[in-house]
């Protein structure tokens, strides 16, 4: 399906869209899955980045079976075994870090690749902490990319790593570290980015029955754990970067409203969308009891964003701000661009065809909003999801046709945008 091009004409939204299940969870439930020895994972998200780590489970020895929304997870005896074949982690940033820890416990050699785009992705202090804890860890290309060659097994230990880098680090090591002799402890040598991301790791941890903390410096985890989930079932929450898409479609073009549905408060940062919306002035109300988001356009007001916790929501903040009046500064973005492409540099150069001005520093960007210049144009999804996602959402604003190439790529987190967006209204043209 590669190549697919997809073209929006201005379109008011309204209806009720459900949220996909969250990537983040899903990743993280099919690995500990895979540790424990049965498991099944309801309402799991089915993506190109999930059945990625899928596959790696199956080539430790596991197996994932599924039907419908439903994982059925038999698990790889505890300790990965050695991969007969390359593990292609695809598009998946997760996928690779996460895989990465657990084949430095196999006793022997796995080797890593992925795309393009994964291939150009940081590595390096993964290989280091892995290296520092016994196990071998290389990159092919001596560059701190992938391709990847881990042997194992590690023990355990003590280990120290940047924060600024990739939270997936840290998830990695937690996961690994339960199942090593010794325990791992983690020391953080830099301030933690992506904070949230590691909180979600903690709590899928304790659903599957295994301890971990925080330390004053860092974070911990004990040796000789069990996976095992209660009554070997565990459920996936909604997602709320996925969230943000119809979210921000109803601020920006919502004026009899849109609901969302599958919006459950759990540990994910992402739900801050929620209050970025509102405080941009659209008409937001989280019933998170009933899992339902209702939001209606207003007159959308620039705003100041720090997006340190929250990196996947930039390309959707750039987008609610070209639409806002004034400035719309997001701050604290460098680590967002080390995701599939740089998204500070692709979302300045993308909305920037459509007419919209923005200023580009390394750790922040600055969009000029104004929603009466958007002009419709081609514009370049650069096989990245949260990229494809956010232009479409300025399709629904930007006067005459937007086409954005290679649209097909959303499959990574939301296989199903396209639909959901068309459903609510939007005028959407695949070609
Ligand atoms: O652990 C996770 O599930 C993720 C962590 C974040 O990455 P970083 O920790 O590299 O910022 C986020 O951008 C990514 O989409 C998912
Ligand atoms: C950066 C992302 O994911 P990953 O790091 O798993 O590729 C994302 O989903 O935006």
């Amino acid at each position: 399906m590669n190549g697919t091009n997809v073209t929006i004409t201005p379109s008011r939204v309204a209806g009720t869209a459900r949220a996909p299940p969250s990537k983040s969870y899903t990743h993280r439930a099919i690995l500990a899955a895979g540790y424990a020895d049965k498991t099944t994972v309801q309402d799991a998200l089915w993506s190109a980045d999930t059945q990625a780590t899928a596959r790696a489970v199956d080539l430790f020895g596991g197996s994932v079976e599924r039907q419908d929304g439903t994982l059925e997870i038999d698990g790889f005896g505890g300790r990965p075994g050695v991969p007969a074949d390359v593990i292609d982690c695809d598009n998946s940033g997760t996928t690779m870090r996460l895989v990465t820890a657990a084949a430095a416990l196999a006793d022997g050699t796995s080797v890593l690749t992925g795309d393009e785009s994964l291939r150009s992705r940081p590595q390096g202090p993964l290989l280091e902490a892995v290296a520092d804890l016994g196990g071998e860890a290389a990159s092919t290309r001596g560059n701190g990319q992938a391709p990847l060659v881990v042997t194992g097994p590690l023990s355990g230990g003590e280990v120290s790593i940047p924060g600024d880098v990739s939270s997936q680090y840290i998830t990695a090591l937690l996961m690994a570290g339960a199942v090593t002799e010794e325990g791992l402890a983690i020391e953080l040598e830099t301030a933690l980015k992506s904070a949230p991301y590691v909180d979600i790791t903690l709590e899928v941890l304790e659903a599957f029955g295994v301890e971990a903390r925080k330390t004053d410096t860092g974070f911990a985890v004990e040796g000789g754990q069990t996976y095992d989930a209660t009554g070997g079932e565990y459920a996936v929450p909604g997602d709320f970067s996925s969230i943000s898409y119809p979210l921000a479609a109803g601020a920006i073009a919502g004026d009899d409203g849109v609901r969302i549905e599958g919006a459950h408060p759990s540990a994910q940062g992402d739900t801050a969308i929620v209050d970025i919306v509102d405080r941009m002035g659209a008409t937001v109300d989280w019933d998170r009891a009933g899992g339902t988001i209702d939001v209606r356009t207003g007159a959308l007001e620039g705003v100041e964003v720090s997006v340190e916790d929250t990196p996947d929501l930039l390309p959707t903040i750039a987008t609610l701000g070209a639409v806002a009046d004034g400035e719309t500064h997001i701050t604290n973005a460098e680590h967002v661009r080390y995701k599939e492409t740089d998204r500070v540099s692709a979302m300045a150069e993308e909305l920037g065809k459509l007419g919209v001005e923005t200023t580009e520093e390394q750790d922040s960007l600055t969009v000029h909003g104004d929603e009466s210049v958007l002009e419709g144009a081609t514009v370049e999804g650069r096989g990245d999801h949260r990229i494809i996602m956010a232009l479409a959402l300025a399709g629904l604003v930007a006067e005459g046709e937007t086409t954005i190439r290679g649209a097909d790529h959303v499959d990574v987190s939301f296989p199903g945008f396209f639909d959901m967006l068309a459903e609510l209204g939007a005028s959407i043209n695949r070609a």
